[in-house]
């Protein structure tokens, strides 16, 4: 099955995935729950590009230029990962990130730590998902010094290509491995609701939706 990511991005949420894994037998490898969408609402599906940053403590002579090289190299559908290790100090994503990969079709940014021009990235609709914001630029503070290359956020591991998943819920990773069988049980689930939830609107008790539709 190749995944059809729009229908990812209309029919399923972070919890459909979620329970599709454990029922599976996994565990869902989740970033932290404070990891939320700029944008409430906004959902961020796709495949993760993520990057590797180090610290420096000055500005190089050659402003940006890990970060200009990853952002020429990120393609459609990809989910820029910005491991930052929680940093508190910087923002790691902009507007004109945003802009750059909304241009070339990425899927939307990720990061465990800090963004700014919140208002303009609101206002184009791309997806960013982080912990807080912070005006203070990336210059000076981290060098990109590698891209889709992989990477670990709050404990998870990222290897690029993995089906990065967030909405209002959090962010789930799930391997390129257990995508295909992941995806396709949690439409399934998504169809059980449906008929649950359809059901108990019409009066049904939820005991008795539950025994025919075996979802909740
Ligand atoms: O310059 C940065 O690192 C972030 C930023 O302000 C932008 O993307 O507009
Ligand atoms: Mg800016």
């Amino acid at each position: 099955m190749t995944i059809d990511l729009r229908a990812v991005r209309e029919r399923l949420t972070s919890p459909l995935l979620s329970d599709a894994i454990e029922a599976l037998g996994g565990v869902p490898r989740c970033l932290g729950h404070d990891v939320a969408p700029l944008l409430p609402g906004s959902v961020v599906a796709g495949w993760a590009f993520p990057v590797r940053l180090e610290r420096v403590d000055e500005r190089p002579d050659v402003p940006y230029r890990g970060l200009l090289a990853a952002l020429d190299a990120v393609g459609a559908d990809e989910v820029f990962v910005v491991p930052t290790g929680r940093a508190t100090d910087v923002a790691v994503w902009g507007e004109l990130l945003s802009t750059s990969c909304q241009a070339r079709g990425a899927a939307g940014a990720v990061t465990d730590g800090l963004v700014r021009d919140t208002r303009q990235v609101r206002g184009l609709g791309f997806p960013v998902f982080a912990t807080g914001t912070l005006p203070l630029d990336i210059n000076g503070r981290f060098e990109v010094v590698a891209h889709r290359v992989p990477a670990e956020v709050d404990g998870v591991g990222i290897e690029p290509g993995d089906l990065i998943f967030g909405d209002s819920d959090g962010v789930l990773v799930i391997t390129a491995a257990e995508a295909d069988t992941v995806v396709a049980d949690a439409l399934a689930k998504a169809d059980g609701e449906s008929r649950f939830r359809a059901a108990v609107a019409g009066g049904m008790l939820p005991g008795e939706a539950y025994e025919r539709f075996g979802v909740l």
